[in-house]
């Protein structure tokens, strides 16, 4: 039987059905417990107890409340990275709590502090909480077990987009006026020649082979912050989880490109990115990818 990671998760609960309940005759019978047929397999294993209870992740998130943390990003980070059993239900129990900065953000410039939580709150921290969690595992809230947050479909496109320009201006501009004087001489021509390729619309493809300590991750983060003052988009991915961490806006490789990890089973295997989906938009976008 083929191993299913806990992100894909439908089709992880089914399996987690499969190697439970004795002699099912059909999909529908495994979502049958006491009788009572359960509208998904996530549903039906929570009503046979297979999933861990989420008590941990509910003590954190009350800890962190009383100490004022910023919930909503601890929120996020719980359900994209720690698969809690019922997201869902951490969400309503706490979701007054997690959307509180929110509402103090509106009170403020609203200069109004009679504003009351409403569902247009909790959406706003949803919108957050999903950006959030976009960013870390690339999945959507719907895909985590979460309520969807209320996004006109075209925002949920061009947010993905939107992100790719979120930096500030004048941060990168110090950083390239400080930065581009400090490069050696091999450095400069590396940057010259990208910089040169982008501004004439030149595509091609660049591999840049040096020795482990010798600058390349100083540079790249150069050229990104080049490309990113000029309000253009820059993608930056790496192979890994920790190599992603040492560039501005840098995801993994996989996440971001959406890299076919079977290559063994298909003859021409593809990146799984949709012509209309928000990342197709933001690689035809984009000025430069660099992967480390
Ligand atoms: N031209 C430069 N001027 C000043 N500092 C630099 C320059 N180039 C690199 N450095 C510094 O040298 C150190 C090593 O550089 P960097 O991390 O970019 O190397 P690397 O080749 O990417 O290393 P690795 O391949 O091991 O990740 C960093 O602290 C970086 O800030």
């Amino acid at each position: 039987m083929y191993t299913v990671h806990p992100k894909n998760d439908e089709c992880f609960y089914l399996r987690l059905l499969l190697v439970n309940v004795r002699g099912p005759t059909s999909f529908e019978t495994l979502r049958i417990v006491n009788g009572v047929i359960f509208p998904t397999y996530r549903a039906a294993c929570e009503e046979l107890n297979l999933l861990e209870n989420d008590t941990h992740w509910d003590t954190t998130i009350a800890e962190a409340i009383i100490s004022a943390s910023p919930s909503h990003s601890l929120f996020a980070i719980i359900i994209s990275t720690c698969f809690p059993s019922n997201p869902c239900n951490l969400w309503h129990k706490y979701k007054d709590n997690i959307s509180e900065d929110i509402l103090h953000q509106i009170r403020i410039t609203s200069r109004n502090h009679d504003v009351e939580m409403n569902e247009e709150i909790h959406n706003l921290a949803l919108l957050l909480i999903e950006d959030m969690c976009y960013l870390m595992c690339g999945s959507l809230l719907i895909r985590l077990g979460m309520p969807a947050p209320n996004r006109e479909m075209n925002d949920a496109l061009n947010r993905e987009l939107e992100r790719g320009c979120e930096y500030d201006h004048q941060e990168l501009d110090l950083v390239v006026q400080t930065n581009v004087p400090l490069l050696n001489s091999q450095q400069k021509e590396v940057y010259d020649t990208s910089m040169k390729a982008i501004d004439d619309g030149n595509s091609g493809l660049y591999f840049l082979d040096a020795p482990g300590g010798t600058g390349q991750t100083f540079l790249m983060s150069v050229v990104l912050a080049t490309v990113r003052a000029r309000s253009n988009i820059a993608v930056a991915v790496a192979s890994s989880g920790i190599s992603a961490t040492l560039l501005e806006g840098c995801r993994t490789a996989h996440s971001a490109l959406k890299l076919p990890l079977n290559l063994q089973t298909f003859e021409e295997p593809t990146c799984n990115i949709r012509k209309n989906s928000a990342m197709a938009k933001v690689l035809s976008a984009s000025k430069i990818i660099i992967w480390d």
